[in-house]
Protein backbone atom coordinates (compact mmCIF):
# COMPACT_ATOMS: atom_id res chain seq x y z
CA UNK A 1 0.00 0.00 0.00
CA UNK A 2 1.37 3.39 -0.48
CA UNK A 3 1.01 5.97 1.94
CA UNK A 4 -1.97 7.60 1.00
CA UNK A 5 -3.96 4.11 1.47
CA UNK A 6 -2.13 3.71 4.87
CA UNK A 7 -3.81 7.05 6.24
CA UNK A 8 -6.90 6.62 4.91
CA UNK A 9 -6.69 2.96 6.56
CA UNK A 10 -5.08 4.55 10.22
CA UNK A 11 -8.75 7.10 9.91
CA UNK A 12 -10.74 3.98 9.27
CA UNK A 13 -9.12 2.23 12.01
CA UNK A 14 -9.55 5.58 14.33
CA UNK A 15 -13.12 5.79 14.19
CA UNK A 16 -13.78 2.55 14.67
CA UNK A 17 -11.78 2.69 18.13
CA UNK A 18 -14.20 6.00 18.56
CA UNK A 19 -17.29 4.78 17.67
CA UNK A 20 -16.97 1.34 19.32
CA UNK A 21 -15.23 2.25 21.70
CA UNK A 22 -12.60 -0.21 21.23
CA UNK A 23 -9.14 -1.40 22.13
CA UNK A 24 -7.06 0.02 19.24
CA UNK A 25 -5.76 -3.99 19.15
CA UNK A 26 -8.81 -5.06 18.06
CA UNK A 27 -9.86 -2.31 15.65
CA UNK A 28 -6.41 -3.13 13.75
CA UNK A 29 -7.52 -6.53 13.89
CA UNK A 30 -11.03 -6.15 12.96
CA UNK A 31 -9.94 -3.65 9.57
CA UNK A 32 -7.17 -6.76 8.63
CA UNK A 33 -9.84 -9.38 8.45
CA UNK A 34 -11.79 -7.17 6.28
CA UNK A 35 -9.09 -5.51 3.99
CA UNK A 36 -7.38 -9.24 3.24
CA UNK A 37 -5.73 -8.08 0.76
CA UNK A 38 -3.28 -5.46 2.54
CA UNK A 39 -0.01 -7.66 3.64
CA UNK A 40 1.72 -7.82 7.11
CA UNK A 41 3.89 -4.34 6.24
CA UNK A 42 0.86 -2.63 5.82
CA UNK A 43 -0.71 -3.78 8.63
CA UNK A 44 2.39 -2.88 10.67
CA UNK A 45 2.28 0.53 8.90
CA UNK A 46 -1.34 1.75 9.65
CA UNK A 47 -1.08 0.30 13.18
CA UNK A 48 1.98 2.36 13.77
CA UNK A 49 0.04 5.39 12.58
CA UNK A 50 -2.76 4.58 14.38
CA UNK A 51 -0.40 4.54 17.89
CA UNK A 52 1.36 7.70 16.92
CA UNK A 53 -1.50 9.13 16.70
CA UNK A 54 -3.21 7.88 19.90
CA UNK A 55 0.30 8.60 21.93
CA UNK A 56 0.20 12.25 20.71
CA UNK A 57 -3.88 12.58 20.10
CA UNK A 58 -3.88 15.71 22.15
CA UNK A 59 -1.06 17.72 20.42
CA UNK A 60 -2.33 16.78 17.14
CA UNK A 61 -5.95 18.10 18.13
CA UNK A 62 -4.75 21.39 18.87
CA UNK A 63 -2.20 21.94 16.26
CA UNK A 64 -4.72 20.67 13.85
CA UNK A 65 -8.03 22.33 15.63
CA UNK A 66 -9.88 19.34 15.43
CA UNK A 67 -10.20 15.92 17.36
CA UNK A 68 -11.81 13.69 14.46
CA UNK A 69 -10.08 10.55 13.13
CA UNK A 70 -8.79 12.66 10.08
CA UNK A 71 -7.25 15.29 11.69
CA UNK A 72 -5.37 12.55 14.24
CA UNK A 73 -4.24 10.54 11.60
CA UNK A 74 -3.04 13.15 9.02
CA UNK A 75 -1.45 14.92 12.14
CA UNK A 76 0.10 12.15 13.19
CA UNK A 77 1.74 11.53 9.46
CA UNK A 78 2.81 14.96 9.33
CA UNK A 79 4.12 15.46 12.83
CA UNK A 80 5.54 12.36 14.10
CA UNK A 81 6.45 10.87 10.83
CA UNK A 82 7.91 14.07 9.83
CA UNK A 83 6.02 14.51 6.33
CA UNK A 84 5.71 18.12 5.02
CA UNK A 85 2.73 19.72 3.50
CA UNK A 86 4.27 19.10 0.05
CA UNK A 87 5.04 15.84 0.48
CA UNK A 88 1.53 14.60 2.21
CA UNK A 89 -0.26 16.49 -1.24
CA UNK A 90 1.87 14.36 -3.52
CA UNK A 91 1.82 11.12 -1.76
CA UNK A 92 -2.26 11.78 -1.50
CA UNK A 93 -3.04 12.45 -5.40
CA UNK A 94 -0.38 9.27 -6.18
CA UNK A 95 -2.94 6.93 -4.39
CA UNK A 96 -6.37 6.90 -5.35
CA UNK A 97 -7.05 4.73 -1.76
CA UNK A 98 -6.36 8.28 -0.07
CA UNK A 99 -8.40 10.65 1.91
CA UNK A 100 -10.58 13.61 0.49
CA UNK A 101 -7.41 16.13 -0.68
CA UNK A 102 -5.87 18.68 2.23
CA UNK A 103 -8.43 21.40 2.75
CA UNK A 104 -6.68 25.06 2.81
CA UNK A 105 -7.83 25.08 6.58
CA UNK A 106 -5.78 21.84 7.21
CA UNK A 107 -2.82 23.14 5.19
CA UNK A 108 -2.92 26.47 7.31
CA UNK A 109 -3.04 23.97 10.66
CA UNK A 110 -0.16 21.97 9.37
CA UNK A 111 2.26 24.96 8.24
CA UNK A 112 1.38 27.19 11.62
CA UNK A 113 -0.02 25.17 14.24
CA UNK A 114 1.90 25.68 17.14
CA UNK A 115 2.20 24.09 20.82
CA UNK A 116 3.61 27.27 22.01
CA UNK A 117 0.45 28.43 24.05
CA UNK A 118 -0.76 25.15 25.01
CA UNK A 119 -1.32 24.37 28.51
CA UNK A 120 0.92 21.17 29.89
CA UNK A 121 -1.50 18.48 29.59
CA UNK A 122 -1.56 19.20 25.63
CA UNK A 123 2.47 19.47 25.17
CA UNK A 124 2.30 16.53 27.56
CA UNK A 125 -0.41 14.45 25.90
CA UNK A 126 -2.14 13.12 29.03
CA UNK A 127 -5.49 13.81 29.72
CA UNK A 128 -6.81 16.76 31.24
CA UNK A 129 -8.23 15.67 34.46
CA UNK A 130 -5.10 14.39 35.13
CA UNK A 131 -3.09 17.65 35.29
CA UNK A 132 -3.15 17.88 38.94
CA UNK A 133 -1.46 14.27 38.97
CA UNK A 134 1.25 15.00 36.77
CA UNK A 135 1.54 18.65 38.55
CA UNK A 136 1.73 16.69 41.82
CA UNK A 137 4.42 13.90 40.31
CA UNK A 138 6.54 15.99 38.41
CA UNK A 139 6.99 19.63 39.76
CA UNK A 140 6.84 21.81 36.83
CA UNK A 141 7.94 19.76 34.19
CA UNK A 142 4.26 17.58 33.99
CA UNK A 143 4.85 18.46 29.84
CA UNK A 144 8.08 17.61 29.30
CA UNK A 145 7.53 14.10 31.16
CA UNK A 146 4.14 13.41 29.55
CA UNK A 147 5.90 14.18 26.13
CA UNK A 148 8.63 11.24 26.37
CA UNK A 149 5.82 9.08 27.81
CA UNK A 150 4.69 9.85 24.32
CA UNK A 151 7.34 8.71 22.16
CA UNK A 152 7.35 4.89 20.93
CA UNK A 153 9.47 2.51 23.20
CA UNK A 154 12.00 0.66 22.49
CA UNK A 155 12.35 -3.20 22.44
CA UNK A 156 13.82 -3.83 26.12
CA UNK A 157 14.83 -7.77 26.57
CA UNK A 158 16.48 -9.28 29.86
CA UNK A 159 19.27 -11.55 29.23
CA UNK A 160 18.00 -14.82 31.60
CA UNK A 161 21.33 -15.28 33.00
CA UNK A 162 20.02 -19.47 34.11
CA UNK A 163 20.69 -19.55 30.52
CA UNK A 164 22.72 -17.22 29.06
CA UNK A 165 24.95 -14.17 29.29
CA UNK A 166 24.51 -11.13 27.84
CA UNK A 167 27.17 -10.49 25.51
CA UNK A 168 25.91 -13.96 24.07
CA UNK A 169 22.59 -12.96 23.53
CA UNK A 170 23.58 -9.81 21.60
CA UNK A 171 25.41 -12.36 19.22
CA UNK A 172 22.20 -14.17 18.96
CA UNK A 173 20.43 -11.26 18.22
CA UNK A 174 23.39 -9.39 15.98
CA UNK A 175 21.09 -8.48 13.17
CA UNK A 176 18.77 -6.48 15.00
CA UNK A 177 21.88 -4.18 16.24
CA UNK A 178 21.40 -4.80 19.83
CA UNK A 179 22.64 -2.42 22.57
CA UNK A 180 23.15 -2.75 26.31
CA UNK A 181 20.56 -1.02 28.56
CA UNK A 182 22.36 1.87 30.21
CA UNK A 183 21.23 0.98 33.49
CA UNK A 184 20.22 -2.73 33.98
CA UNK A 185 23.37 -5.09 34.03
CA UNK A 186 21.52 -7.52 32.29
CA UNK A 187 19.43 -5.28 29.51
CA UNK A 188 19.35 -5.28 25.90
CA UNK A 189 17.76 -2.50 23.78
CA UNK A 190 16.48 -2.74 20.30
CA UNK A 191 15.62 0.45 18.55
CA UNK A 192 11.58 0.65 17.53
CA UNK A 193 11.19 1.13 13.99
CA UNK A 194 10.47 4.94 12.48
CA UNK A 195 6.95 5.52 10.51
CA UNK A 196 6.22 2.73 9.08
CA UNK A 197 9.08 0.69 9.98
CA UNK A 198 8.06 -2.17 12.13
CA UNK A 199 9.88 -2.83 15.51
CA UNK A 200 12.01 -6.17 15.99
CA UNK A 201 9.84 -9.32 16.39
CA UNK A 202 12.19 -11.43 18.60
CA UNK A 203 9.49 -13.87 19.90
CA UNK A 204 9.99 -16.14 16.71
CA UNK A 205 13.73 -15.96 17.84
CA UNK A 206 15.10 -19.63 18.38
CA UNK A 207 17.33 -17.61 21.21
CA UNK A 208 14.10 -16.94 22.67
CA UNK A 209 12.03 -20.46 22.06
CA UNK A 210 15.23 -21.69 24.19
CA UNK A 211 14.62 -19.09 27.01
CA UNK A 212 17.66 -17.20 26.78
CA UNK A 213 16.03 -14.20 27.41
CA UNK A 214 12.75 -12.55 27.75
CA UNK A 215 11.22 -9.47 26.67
CA UNK A 216 11.20 -7.11 29.85
CA UNK A 217 11.21 -3.32 30.56
CA UNK A 218 14.23 -2.02 31.51
CA UNK A 219 12.41 -0.73 34.70
CA UNK A 220 10.83 -3.61 35.25
CA UNK A 221 14.61 -5.66 35.24
CA UNK A 222 15.16 -2.70 37.99
CA UNK A 223 12.17 -3.21 39.47
CA UNK A 224 12.92 -6.91 40.23
CA UNK A 225 16.48 -5.78 41.28
CA UNK A 226 15.45 -2.99 43.58
CA UNK A 227 13.47 -5.66 45.83
CA UNK A 228 17.00 -7.02 47.01
CA UNK A 229 16.16 -10.51 46.55
CA UNK A 230 19.32 -12.59 46.56
CA UNK A 231 20.52 -16.38 46.16
CA UNK A 232 19.09 -18.51 49.14
CA UNK A 233 15.86 -16.15 50.40
CA UNK A 234 12.63 -17.06 50.70
CA UNK A 235 10.68 -14.86 48.61
CA UNK A 236 6.64 -14.33 47.68
CA UNK A 237 5.39 -12.88 44.37
CA UNK A 238 1.64 -12.01 45.19
CA UNK A 239 1.00 -10.51 42.07
CA UNK A 240 2.63 -12.57 39.95
CA UNK A 241 0.56 -12.15 36.82
CA UNK A 242 2.02 -14.25 33.86
CA UNK A 243 5.16 -14.46 35.93
CA UNK A 244 7.22 -11.25 34.26
CA UNK A 245 8.96 -10.59 37.91
CA UNK A 246 9.13 -14.13 38.88
CA UNK A 247 11.13 -15.12 35.91
CA UNK A 248 13.55 -12.32 36.83
CA UNK A 249 13.61 -13.03 40.50
CA UNK A 250 14.11 -16.60 40.07
CA UNK A 251 17.44 -15.72 37.64
CA UNK A 252 18.45 -13.26 40.47
CA UNK A 253 18.21 -15.79 43.23
CA UNK A 254 20.08 -18.30 40.26
CA UNK A 255 17.57 -21.14 41.53
CA UNK A 256 18.63 -20.96 45.45
CA UNK A 257 15.68 -20.24 48.24
CA UNK A 258 12.45 -20.65 47.24
CA UNK A 259 9.94 -18.33 45.11
CA UNK A 260 6.21 -18.32 45.71
CA UNK A 261 4.18 -17.06 43.09
CA UNK A 262 0.37 -16.34 43.20
CA UNK A 263 -2.06 -14.01 41.64
CA UNK A 264 -5.62 -12.59 42.49
CA UNK A 265 -6.56 -14.30 39.36
CA UNK A 266 -6.15 -17.86 38.03
CA UNK A 267 -6.45 -16.95 34.27
CA UNK A 268 -3.55 -14.37 34.80
CA UNK A 269 -1.29 -16.54 36.23
CA UNK A 270 -2.27 -19.65 34.14
CA UNK A 271 0.64 -17.96 31.61
CA UNK A 272 3.91 -18.67 33.95
CA UNK A 273 4.09 -22.34 33.71
CA UNK A 274 5.13 -22.42 30.29
CA UNK A 275 7.78 -19.07 31.07
CA UNK A 276 9.12 -20.82 33.95
CA UNK A 277 9.67 -23.93 32.14
CA UNK A 278 11.31 -22.37 29.13
CA UNK A 279 13.19 -19.79 31.41
CA UNK A 280 14.75 -23.33 33.08
CA UNK A 281 13.23 -21.50 36.41
CA UNK A 282 13.18 -24.45 39.29
CA UNK A 283 12.82 -22.84 42.30
CA UNK A 284 9.47 -21.25 42.12
CA UNK A 285 6.37 -22.77 43.59
CA UNK A 286 3.30 -21.61 42.27
CA UNK A 287 0.48 -21.31 44.52
CA UNK A 288 -3.09 -21.87 43.54
CA UNK A 289 -4.69 -18.84 42.43
CA UNK A 290 -7.46 -16.81 44.05
CA UNK A 291 -7.70 -18.16 47.20
CA UNK A 292 -5.32 -16.57 49.66
CA UNK A 293 -5.45 -19.19 52.23
CA UNK A 294 -3.04 -21.10 49.84
CA UNK A 295 -0.49 -18.53 50.96
CA UNK A 296 -1.42 -18.51 55.13
CA UNK A 297 1.66 -21.33 55.62
CA UNK A 298 4.19 -18.86 54.44
CA UNK A 299 3.21 -15.95 57.03
CA UNK A 300 6.01 -14.58 59.02
CA UNK A 301 8.36 -16.44 56.77
CA UNK A 302 9.64 -14.19 54.23
CA UNK A 303 12.38 -12.23 53.93
CA UNK A 304 10.81 -10.51 51.03
CA UNK A 305 7.49 -9.58 49.48
CA UNK A 306 7.01 -8.38 46.23
CA UNK A 307 3.36 -6.74 45.41
CA UNK A 308 3.42 -6.02 41.50
CA UNK A 309 -0.04 -4.48 42.25
CA UNK A 310 -2.32 -3.76 39.52
CA UNK A 311 -2.69 -0.41 38.64
CA UNK A 312 -3.99 2.17 36.00
CA UNK A 313 -0.43 1.02 33.68
CA UNK A 314 0.38 5.47 33.40
CA UNK A 315 3.62 4.32 33.21
CA UNK A 316 3.27 2.08 29.99
CA UNK A 317 1.64 4.61 27.94
CA UNK A 318 4.70 4.86 25.29
CA UNK A 319 3.69 0.94 24.51
CA UNK A 320 -0.04 1.01 25.24
CA UNK A 321 -1.14 4.25 23.91
CA UNK A 322 -4.59 3.56 24.15
CA UNK A 323 -4.74 3.43 27.48
CA UNK A 324 -3.99 6.63 28.16
CA UNK A 325 -7.49 8.01 26.79
CA UNK A 326 -9.78 5.40 28.41
CA UNK A 327 -8.12 5.82 31.76
CA UNK A 328 -11.03 7.28 34.22
CA UNK A 329 -11.23 8.47 37.81
CA UNK A 330 -13.34 5.45 38.38
CA UNK A 331 -10.65 3.49 37.35
CA UNK A 332 -8.03 4.96 39.34
CA UNK A 333 -10.50 4.91 42.39
CA UNK A 334 -10.91 0.87 42.13
CA UNK A 335 -7.14 0.33 41.34
CA UNK A 336 -6.43 2.35 44.78
CA UNK A 337 -8.72 -0.01 46.67
CA UNK A 338 -7.24 -2.95 44.46
CA UNK A 339 -3.75 -1.52 46.10
CA UNK A 340 -4.93 -1.43 49.39
CA UNK A 341 -6.22 -4.74 49.37
CA UNK A 342 -3.44 -6.46 48.04
CA UNK A 343 -0.46 -4.39 50.67
CA UNK A 344 -3.03 -5.88 53.08
CA UNK A 345 -2.48 -9.47 52.41
CA UNK A 346 0.68 -9.45 51.81
CA UNK A 347 1.97 -7.85 54.72
CA UNK A 348 1.73 -10.75 57.12
CA UNK A 349 3.87 -12.67 55.28
CA UNK A 350 6.82 -10.79 56.03
CA UNK A 351 9.18 -11.91 58.67
CA UNK A 352 10.64 -9.55 61.32
CA UNK A 353 13.38 -7.52 59.13
CA UNK A 354 12.37 -8.72 56.22
CA UNK A 355 11.04 -6.45 52.90
CA UNK A 356 7.82 -5.42 51.60
CA UNK A 357 8.47 -4.39 47.96
CA UNK A 358 5.56 -2.23 46.69
CA UNK A 359 5.28 -2.01 42.53
CA UNK A 360 3.59 -0.17 40.02
CA UNK A 361 3.81 0.86 36.47
CA UNK A 362 2.07 4.67 37.38
CA UNK A 363 3.24 7.90 37.53
CA UNK A 364 0.24 8.86 39.48
CA UNK A 365 0.69 9.84 43.42
CA UNK A 366 -2.32 8.48 44.13
CA UNK A 367 -1.34 4.88 43.14
CA UNK A 368 2.44 5.26 44.35
CA UNK A 369 3.37 7.56 47.39
CA UNK A 370 -0.45 7.67 48.79
CA UNK A 371 -0.90 4.15 49.16
CA UNK A 372 2.24 3.36 50.73
CA UNK A 373 1.43 6.25 53.81
CA UNK A 374 -1.94 4.54 53.70
CA UNK A 375 -0.73 1.81 54.62
CA UNK A 376 2.15 2.74 56.90
CA UNK A 377 -0.25 4.49 58.84
CA UNK A 378 -2.78 1.22 59.18
CA UNK A 379 0.40 -0.84 59.91
CA UNK A 380 3.09 0.95 62.15
CA UNK A 381 5.13 -2.64 62.06
CA UNK A 382 6.76 -1.07 58.61
CA UNK A 383 8.66 1.63 57.79
CA UNK A 384 9.87 2.96 54.15
CA UNK A 385 13.55 3.08 53.79
CA UNK A 386 15.05 5.38 51.69
CA UNK A 387 16.22 4.92 48.24
CA UNK A 388 19.50 5.12 49.15
CA UNK A 389 19.73 2.64 51.66
CA UNK A 390 17.38 -0.42 49.41
CA UNK A 391 19.53 0.34 46.41
CA UNK A 392 22.52 -0.03 47.93
CA UNK A 393 21.25 -3.41 48.84
CA UNK A 394 21.03 -4.89 45.75
CA UNK A 395 22.76 -6.87 43.57
CA UNK A 396 22.91 -4.25 40.97
CA UNK A 397 26.59 -2.76 39.97
CA UNK A 398 28.54 0.44 41.94
CA UNK A 399 27.43 2.91 38.56
CA UNK A 400 23.88 1.89 38.32
CA UNK A 401 23.58 2.36 42.11
CA UNK A 402 24.45 5.88 41.64
CA UNK A 403 22.16 7.07 39.52
CA UNK A 404 18.95 5.36 41.17
CA UNK A 405 20.24 7.33 44.48
CA UNK A 406 20.12 10.45 42.86
CA UNK A 407 17.76 12.56 45.13
CA UNK A 408 15.87 13.55 41.95
CA UNK A 409 14.64 10.04 41.53
CA UNK A 410 13.73 9.92 44.84
CA UNK A 411 9.79 10.54 46.54
CA UNK A 412 8.49 10.73 49.61
CA UNK A 413 8.57 7.12 50.42
CA UNK A 414 9.89 5.64 47.36
CA UNK A 415 11.64 5.77 43.75
CA UNK A 416 9.89 6.99 40.39
CA UNK A 417 11.50 5.66 36.94
CA UNK A 418 10.11 7.49 34.04
CA UNK A 419 11.02 7.78 30.12
CA UNK A 420 12.23 11.61 30.79
CA UNK A 421 13.89 10.59 33.85
CA UNK A 422 15.92 7.06 33.42
CA UNK A 423 14.51 5.94 30.04
CA UNK A 424 12.53 3.23 31.01
CA UNK A 425 8.39 2.54 31.61
CA UNK A 426 7.43 4.52 34.24
CA UNK A 427 7.96 2.48 37.74
CA UNK A 428 7.57 3.39 41.18
CA UNK A 429 8.87 1.44 43.67
CA UNK A 430 8.73 1.81 47.81
CA UNK A 431 10.52 -0.87 50.17
CA UNK A 432 10.02 -1.31 53.34
CA UNK A 433 11.01 -2.77 56.59
CA UNK A 434 9.32 -5.14 58.96
CA UNK A 435 10.56 -4.12 62.26
C1 LIG B 1 0.92 -5.49 37.35
S1 LIG B 1 0.13 -7.00 37.23
C2 LIG B 1 1.41 -8.13 37.61
C3 LIG B 1 2.44 -8.28 36.55
C4 LIG B 1 3.47 -9.36 36.81
N1 LIG B 1 4.01 -9.30 38.16
C5 LIG B 1 4.60 -9.28 35.82
O1 LIG B 1 5.70 -8.81 36.16
O2 LIG B 1 4.39 -9.72 34.68
C6 LIG B 1 -0.86 -7.03 38.65
C7 LIG B 1 -1.47 -8.37 39.01
O3 LIG B 1 -2.16 -8.23 40.25
C8 LIG B 1 -3.22 -9.14 40.25
N2 LIG B 1 -4.16 -8.74 41.31
C9 LIG B 1 -5.09 -7.78 41.31
N3 LIG B 1 -5.71 -7.68 42.50
C10 LIG B 1 -5.16 -8.62 43.27
C11 LIG B 1 -5.37 -9.03 44.61
N4 LIG B 1 -6.26 -8.43 45.39
N5 LIG B 1 -4.61 -10.03 45.08
C12 LIG B 1 -3.68 -10.62 44.30
N6 LIG B 1 -3.43 -10.28 43.02
C13 LIG B 1 -4.16 -9.29 42.53
C14 LIG B 1 -3.76 -9.10 38.86
O4 LIG B 1 -4.45 -10.28 38.54
C15 LIG B 1 -2.49 -8.91 38.03
O5 LIG B 1 -2.04 -10.14 37.53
Amino acid sequence: MKHGGIVAAAIEVLADIETNHRPASAALTAWAVSHRFAGSGDRSAIGNLVFDALRNRASIAWRMGADTPRALAIGAYAQCWGVGIDRLDVAFAADRHSPEPLTDAEKIALRTGSLDDAPDWVKGDYPEWLDPAFAAAFDGQAAEEGAALAIRAPVDLRTNTLKSTRDKVMKDLSRFEPAETPLSPIGIRLQPGTGPGRSPNVQSEAAFRKGRFEVQDEGSQLAAYLTGAAPGQQVADVCAGAGGKTLALAALTGNKGQIYAWDGDRHRLAGIHERLQRAGARNVQVREAGKSDALADLAGKMDVVLVDAPCTGTGTWRRRPDAKWRVSEKALEDRTADQDAVLALAAPLVKPGGRLVYVTCSVLPQENDARVAAFVAAEPAFAPLEPAVFVAATLLPDETKARLADPALATRHGLQLTPLRTGTDGFYVSVLERR
